[in-house]
């Protein structure tokens, strides 16, 4: 009897599941659920305003996705529930919340509903980027050693600067929190009911590693005196190893979720880290691109590197044995949600409908004519601050060249254009840091959805790009995991690897350079070095100006 596994991703928007026949990796039955009260980045549901560069979310939708979607891959693929052996789960991070000791988040005690520290912080909540600026600061006169790891500081997309935040702007949070947790050790504590944080988001998002853990209790009361025990009291120096099981589903969980009670859980993982394995890479040079929301960019390598500017390397944090790289670009589908959403006009609208496409299928044809350099147009890809390789999230987005002429869609193919160099960027910083990247892999649903896109970064890389086989390839790695937390004896693996061999794939055609394209945009891309650094290392503050001021104003 065929054995199964279930994945599932809680991504930015949805949260989507996939049910894999753990033999041959096949994706039997997917079900997507949008989160119910989206990515609040304006107002709370009680309508508390949010100020700029928040976004959060609402932990009740992660249990929704779970109560609706796992029940539904059972029907949708007539699976019986005794032939499910295990359940896998990777999310966004840093995203985090406050809880109480006995899981219930702050934000569900009433008190605390019109509270917005009170909700789920998520990975993109750039409000902290102060409190960033302020321990980068710190540690640097310190000289904390952990800063290297780290590619020299600390994003304000990850766990301190955000927990900083609610203390100096919600002490009565902080106080009333038993702990902090990543949504994604949440979703496992109520899993399980046990509390088992993963190594994961320890490493990459909480400045912790296997053999110095956090840093010092020096070092966090240097950031704040309330600070010092802040791992003891509020987080946890217990950390487990990915690839483990972290227990099994609890009789209500399991009701709930239509499975059967004891079934196995694996320790939670990030959405990009599980989807190298599904893709095959269980080896150095190969870089993964998880293209979605935004962009993270994966990559095994076997020695330690200083790479300016990365998110970080953590041994064995993607998979065991080896160091994991991860670098990032913030803004990548968001922009081209933002420019669909404000800057197309009704009549390509109009158009799209009666051609039967969507709007970015319609943009996508009309940009695809067009050739690399023709537009006359050069973006800067910060609409949601930069994460690598300058770690900047007060850095905003930029348009060059425009004229009376100029057109939605070669606007829109600027955008893309402009993620491409910036994922060069990143390439070539690996490069000139001792890392090579010898191989280039894509997936995550941009990858999927558009092959513009694809052609472009092949183009702009000079680099060969492999495709996923699967359209959801986190949830794919995540019920990897899942088969390895059932183990062997269950019908599952014993080691991720051993999984990877039967259960990854990729597309059978990949996206090859066109070198009379590479040429032109080795001409645009020396021209957009020279904005990022001009923008983006201090030459001009301008974009920092001009986000002073306007927080200068909404407060008139
Ligand atoms: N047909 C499309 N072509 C290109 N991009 C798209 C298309 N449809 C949606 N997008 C972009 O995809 C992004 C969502 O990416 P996805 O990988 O599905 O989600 P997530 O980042 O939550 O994992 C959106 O921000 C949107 O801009
Ligand atoms: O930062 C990470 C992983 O380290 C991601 O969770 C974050 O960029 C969000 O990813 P998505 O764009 O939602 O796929």
């Amino acid at each position: 009897m065929a054995k199964f596994s279930i994945g599932i991703d809680f991504g930015t928007q949805s949260g989507r599941a996939v049910l894999v026949n753990v033999e041959t990796g096949e994706e039997v039955a997917t079900s997507v659920k949008e989160y119910t009260h989206g990515v609040m980045d304006e107002s709370l549901p009680d309508g508390t305003k949010l100020p700029h560069d928040w976004a959060l979310q609402h932990p009740q939708d992660y249990i929704e996705v779970l109560a609706t979607t796992v029940p539904d891959v059972l029907k949708k693929a007539g699976v019986s529930k005794d032939d499910v052996i295990g359940i896998g789960i990777d999310f966004t991070a840093c995203t985090m919340l406050p809880i109480k000791k006995d899981g219930t988040p702050l934000c569900m005690i009433d008190k605390f509903k019109s509270n917005p520290h009170a909700y789920v912080k998520l990975w993109k909540h750039h409000a902290a980027q102060k409190y960033a600026n302020r321990l980068n600061q710190i540690a640097q006169e310190r000289g904390e050693k952990f800063l290297q790891r780290y590619g020299g500081k600390i994003s304000s997309e990850w766990l301190f600067p955000k927990i900083m935040q609610i203390l100096e702007e919600a002490p009565e949070v902080y106080e009333e929190a038993d702990r902090f947790i990543e949504a994604a050790d949440w979703v496992v504590m109520k899993m399980t009911g046990v509390e088992k944080r993963n190594s994961c988001t320890a490493g990459y998002k909480a400045i912790w590693s296997k053999r110095e853990g956090y840093p010092s209790k020096e070092f966090f009361k240097a950031l704040h005196p309330r600070l010092e025990n802040v791992v003891d009291e509020k987080l946890s120096r217990d950390i487990y190893p990915i690839g483990q099981k972290a227990g099994e589903l609890t009789e209500e969980m399991a009701k709930l979720m239509g499975l059967n009670p004891g079934t196995a859980v694996a320790i939670a993982n990030v959405d990009a880290h599980v989807s190298v394995p599904a893709v095959g890479i269980t080896d150095i040079g190969k870089m993964l691109m998880i293209i979605g929301t935004s962009t993270c960019h994966m990559l095994l390598w076997n020695e330690e590197k200083m790479v300016p500017g990365i998110c970080g390397y953590v041994e064995d944090g993607i998979l065991p044995g080896f160091y994991g790289y991860e670098a990032g670009q913030s803004c990548v589908g968001d922009h081209f949600e933002w420019f669909v959403e404000n800057c197309v006009p009704p009549t390509y609208y109009d158009e799209a409908k009666r051609k039967g496409l969507n709007i970015y299928q319609l943009l996508k044809e009309k940009a695809k004519a067009l050739k690399p350099g023709q537009s006359g147009l050069l973006a800067l890809d910060w609409w949601n601050g930069n994460r690598s390789i300058l770690v900047d999230a007060d850095l905003t987005g930029m348009m060059l060249g425009m004229t009376l002429t100029t057109k939605p869609e070669e606007m829109y193919r600027a955008l893309i254009e402009a993620t491409a160099y910036g994922t060069k960027i990143i390439i070539d910083n690996f490069n000139e840091h001792g890392i090579e990247v010898r191989e280039l892999y894509a997936c995550g649903g941009i990858a999927e959805k558009d092959e513009l896109l694809m052609q472009i970064y092949a183009d702009v890389t000079g680099l060969e790009i492999k495709v996923s086989a699967s359209p959801q390839t986190p949830a794919l790695g995540s019920a990897m995991f899942g088969a390895v937390a059932a183990g062997k004896e269950k019908g599952g693996y014993d080691s991720i690897f051993e999984a990877a061999k039967k259960m990854a794939k990729l597309k059978d055609y990949s996206y090859k350079p066109n070198p009379q394209n590479h040429e032109i945009y080795k001409k645009l891309y020396k021209e957009y070095r020279i904005l990022h650094d001009y923008f983006g290392r201090g030459t001009n503050d301008v974009m920092k100006r001009l986000k002073e001021i306007k927080e200068e104003v909404s407060k008139i």
